[in-house]
């Protein structure tokens, strides 16, 4: 009879938890720690979305819920929340899930996460190009990244807000100025540039995507995304037209999607992949696997700008080795001194919009 009614009141306060009303803003934890599966320690990593109901958000969610290294999932948004919350937690997959609604419960939604995954902002449209996020986004991205510094200054960021190669720069400046910065731990996400370049090139050659690596170096908008064409593995030959028309191709990829989207957005679908694709390897680095290596924007000394794309190892304490550019032919050094110029702008920009 005891135990009938503590189950059943097992249930009814997992429920309240559950319902809407208690994601408005200022509201308690959703979900008392007390009836949380994760209680026990189960294994895995804590996880924090960061625009979890967006476009990406939504889908990178139901990625990282099926991800068997997250054993608690956090999902924050200023918006919609509940409803996600309520509809991935619904995956037999074993992250416990919580969500978190509006700036109040931001500090909720971070303490204690391992890694922290930024899809928030605002997307392009068309005839925009990522630069002209910056208003919006910059703001958006100094606050998450304070409520970081303040609740989880330990953990893993992965950085997806456009523009990448400002608001990289932005994460830093706050974390320094929070004093917890760690260049290690601060990842501006370019998978998507190096899934689309495996893509494309596995087209023109005529193989399966899988068995295709292109490193992609730079940043990421633009001539800033550089594909180093000479590094594919396997060793492949381009011609000149080639060459030219998977580079374009390549820097033009989130332009393809945003005219193809005409008005309703970026790309979301294959950002979502690209995002829990390179959070997999970031979790597996924090696992201290050997030989996890990725392409990711970090502060970096392979050139003389203090931000810098280029492949980088992962491990428990983030992006453990960067490695340099590697020998590149001629078309690729042009490319390089235009992605430098593009990027010195941008970076000086995010710089300064926490300096001032
Ligand atoms: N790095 C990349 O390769 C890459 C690829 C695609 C998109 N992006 C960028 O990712 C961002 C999101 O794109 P999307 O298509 O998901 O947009 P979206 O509008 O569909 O979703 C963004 C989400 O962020 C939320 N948000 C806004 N302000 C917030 C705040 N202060 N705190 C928390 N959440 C907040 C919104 O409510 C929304 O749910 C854009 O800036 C886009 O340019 C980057
Ligand atoms: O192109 C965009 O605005 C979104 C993103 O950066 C992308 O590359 O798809």
């Amino acid at each position: 009879m005891e135990a009938h009614a503590g189950a059943n009141q097992r249930i009814a306060r997992i429920s309240a938890h559950l319902h809407p009303s208690n994601f408005q803003e200022g509201g308690d934890v959703v979900i008392d720690r007390a009836n949380c599966r994760a209680k026990g320690g189960a294994p895995g990593f804590k996880v924090a979305v960061l625009g979890a109901a967006g476009g990406i958000g939504q889908s990178l969610s139901l990625l990282l819920k099926m991800n068997p290294l997250v054993s608690v999932l956090h999902l924050y948004d200023v918006v919609n929340t509940p409803g996600v919350t309520a509809d991935v937690s619904h995956m037999d997959t074993g992250a416990v899930v919580r969500g978190f609604l509006g700036q109040p419960q931001l500090e909720n939604a971070l303490t204690g996460m391992d890694l922290v995954v930024i899809p928030a902002g605002v997307p392009r449209k068309p005839g925009m190009t990522r630069d002209d996020l910056f208003k919006i986004n910059a703001g958006i991205v100094r606050t998450l990244c304070e409520g970081i510094a303040k609740c989880c200054p330990n953990a893993i960021v992965n950085l997806i807000s456009n523009p990448v190669n400002s608001t990289v720069p932005i994460a830093a400046e706050v974390f320094k100025k929070a004093g917890t910065y760690d260049p290690k731990r601060l990842l501006g996400v370019t998978a998507l540039d190096v899934v689309r370049a495996n893509t494309f090139v596995a087209e023109v050659l005529g193989v399966d995507p899988r068995d295709v690596d292109v490193p992609v170096v730079g940043g990421h908008a633009g001539v800033t995304i550089l594909p180093l064409l000479s590094q594919v593995k396997p060793p492949s030959s381009f011609t000149a037209e080639e060459t030219e028309y998977l580079t374009n191709r390549i820097q033009n990829g989130g332009t393809e999607v945003v005219e193809a989207k005409a008005g309703a957005g970026s790309a979301t679908l294959s950002m979502a992949y690209a995002a829990a694709k390179f959070a997999n390897s970031c979790l597996h680095g924090l696992k201290g696997e050997a030989g996890v290596i990725e392409c990711a924007y970090v502060d970096s000394q392979v050139t003389e700008l203090p931000f810098f794309a280029t492949k980088v190892r992962l491990g428990r304490a983030g992006a453990e080795e960067i490695f340099p550019l590697g020998p590149l032919n001629e078309y690729e050094r042009i490319g390089l001194e235009k992605a430098k110029r593009e990027l010195a702008g941008s970076i000086q920009k995010g710089v300064e919009f926490i300096k001032k």
